[in-house]
């Protein structure tokens, strides 16, 4: 059987096969995701479940004039393979690689730049509204967007101006009931009805009361289906709706049985799908030393809450979420809700656990401010993947937060160096700290096996000496502190370095600092945080403030977005991992 894909670089050869052989083009399109992903890894399940509808897309519309936007762009491995990709896409993810999402420095097919969800239909819309305004009537903007995506505030927000803007959009729902975990929440109830109801699609169907041309739902893995309403729906214009039902991670059979884990499953055997076994680590990653404590702690205080929007597993969440199911909520990609709804049971005397990635907290920022910092609201932030986070990339990594909460007034910033930190941490703040406290904590393994000591609590912003010393001194935040350490012993230097780990960003151990610039010539902060506004620069504010002319480096993530890689090569490309920091400690 000759292989179809094999002729295919672009969507002009697409469009030169008969419609009769997309089938056949689907599946090599899909052997050609698997055979990659098992080696190299990245997300799956999502790809697979898009392979027909990927390549009708780009068979029956003019891309990329025509404008295509994919939300999240975890799903468009398939769209990069069919757009001049399909050469490089080994290198998907990796250092001086292609990126795990669309990017628009990457290619002219991406035309917009996603790794976090429900931005495609905004995106879309503003495409729409240019091309009207340009007077090119004729071209197409569509939006793919996931069933879980979809239920964010975002989505919502474009939807309402969508219905009454009489653009020239097209919204696929990709509904495949899940997200990285199953979808929650009212609208993923509706959608099940409406799959098994077609009377609802048809009559009480709340698209089409926002005003969209509502079809479907339809067989997203039948082409001849798929392009003949895609057929349809290019001749309709105004606001249309595309309902399309597809099976996460369909044709290799374990990502369709087990569609958590294999969202982004690592390597794995691509004939039998199992997952190649990894040698079990003798330490626990940072979100289980969290999942365990929050609900070790749970089970003794009965105000503790936890919320999660959307990541549950990736969080550990779903632990507590197995014992204590009614005190754990999973409110769906709503981080915005996720921290108001913390705020609002904290004034009623609940201790809220609010578990969001760094990065995912950016889009809360006003809600951490007015609605918890501003009343003073008992909010325990527990931000996971902070610092750099690997082969996501720019869109992922957690290097803004420290700048961006270091600015609000009442809130406690404390990056634990360990894990017996980051559990004291947890301990202490359900204790009752009368004001919000962010605790931001790395993706990865700890290196201490047996943290799972008996609680201890750890005094607000109180810094500890990790190393004496009389000539440099060292001023580390966080996990960090570890290649400091390394750094410290591998220096060449014959002058004595002092190792602080300073803890607590905000408030900052002043009698401490106060010593160490009394008594140190040169001070050096590093962090996995931006240099620009993070905790670096408030050791200079404190200078400034007390008048200290003492030589400050500071070192951490330089003022632009970084790429994709491994954690050390992105570490070694900032200058961050422990041969790069003992270089610096030589050289001072
Ligand atoms: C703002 C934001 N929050 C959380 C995530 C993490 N995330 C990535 S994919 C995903 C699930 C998306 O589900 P869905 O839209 O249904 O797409 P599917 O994976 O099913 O194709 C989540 C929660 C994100 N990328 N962006
Ligand atoms: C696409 C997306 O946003 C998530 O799937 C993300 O890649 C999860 O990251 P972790 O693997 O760190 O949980
Ligand atoms: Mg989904």
């Amino acid at each position: 059987m000759k292989n179809l894909l094999a002729n295919i670089s672009n969507p002009s050869d697409l469009r030169k096969l008969n419609s009769s052989e997309l089938p056949e083009l689907a599946k090599d399109l899909r052997a050609f995701i698997i055979d990659i992903v098992a080696t190299k890894e990245g997300h799956l399940g999502a790809s697979l479940g898009v392979v027909e509808l990927t390549i009708a897309l780009h068979y029956l519309f003019d891309t990329p004039n025509d404008l295509l936007v994919w939300d999240v762009g975890h799903q468009a491995y398939g769209h990069k393979i069919l757009t001049d990709r399909k050469s490089v896409f080994h290198t998907n993810r990796q250092f001086n690689g292609i990126a795990g999402f669309p990017s628009r420095q990457e290619s002219n097919f991406d035309t917009f730049g996603v790794g976090h969800s429900s931005t495609s239909i905004s995106a879309a819309l503003g495409m729409a509204i240019a091309s009207n305004l340009k007077g090119e009537t004729e071209k197409h903007h569509i939006a793919v967007i996931g069933d879980a995506s979809i239920a964010s505030g975002m989505a919502f927000e474009a939807l309402n101006h969508a219905g009454v803007s009489k653009a020239n959009i097209l919204i696929i729902l990709n509904d495949n009931a899940i997200g990285i975990d199953p979808s929650v929440g009212a609208l993923k109830e509706y959608l099940t009805r409406v799959k098994s109801d077609k009377k609802l699609a048809a009559q009480n169907n709340i698209i089409k009361a926002l005003n969209f041309d509502y079809s479907g739902p339809v067989d997203g893995h039948n082409l001849p289906k798929l392009l003949s309403e895609l057929e349809r729906l290019k001749k309709v214009k105004g606001p249309k709706f595309l309902h399309v039902i597809t099976t996460k991670g369909k044709g290799l059979q374990k990502a369709e049985e087990d569609q958590i884990t294999y969202h982004a499953p690592g390597k794995f055997d691509k004939i039998s799908g199992e997952r190649l076994k990894k040698e079990k680590s003798l330490y626990t990653k940072y979100q289980d030393v969290f999942g365990k404590t929050v609900l070790e702690l749970a089970k003794k205080n009965k105000n503790i809450v936890a919320i999660t929007p959307a990541m549950l597993t990736g969080s550990s969440l779903k632990l507590m979420m197995q014992e204590i199911p009614n005190r754990t909520f999973d409110v769906g990609i709503a981080e915005q809700h996720a921290v108001t709804l913390a705020a609002g049971m904290a004034t009623q005397g609940l201790v809220p656990f609010c578990n969001i990635y760094s990065t995912f907290l950016q889009r809360a920022y006003d809600q951490v401010i007015h609605d918890v910092a501003l009343q003073n609201l008992p909010v325990i932030f527990c931000l996971d993947r902070a610092g750099l986070v690997g082969e996501d990339g720019a869109t992922h990594h957690g290097v803004f937060d420290i700048a961006y909460l270091r600015c609000i007034p009442n809130l406690i910033i404390f990056a634990p160096r360990n894990e017996i930190e980051l559990r004291n941490i947890l301990y202490t703040a359900q204790l009752g700290l009368e004001k919000p406290i962010a605790i931001r904590y790395p993706r990865g393994y700890g290196k201490n096996k047996d943290w799972q000591q008996p609680f201890s609590k750890i005094e607000i912003g109180k810094a500890v000496t990790l190393k004496q010393g009389d000539e440099i001194a060292i001023l580390s935040i966080g996990t960090i502190s570890d290649s400091v350490n390394q750094a410290i012993d591998l220096a060449q230097n014959k002058k004595s370095l002092a190792h602080f780990d300073m803890r607590f960003v905000k408030p900052l151990d002043e009698e401490l600092l106060h010593h160490i610039f009394s008594n140190f010539s040169k001070i050096i902060t590093v962090e996995d945080g931006t240099i620009t506004g993070g905790f670096g620069s408030s050791i200079v504010e404190y200078a400034t403030k007390n008048n200290f002319k003492n030589d400050i480096q500071i070192v951490g993530v330089p003022d632009e977005f970084i790429t994709h890689g491994s954690i050390l090569e992105l570490q070694k490309e900032v200058g961050l991992d422990s041969n790069s920091l003992a270089e610096l400690f030589s050289q001072t």
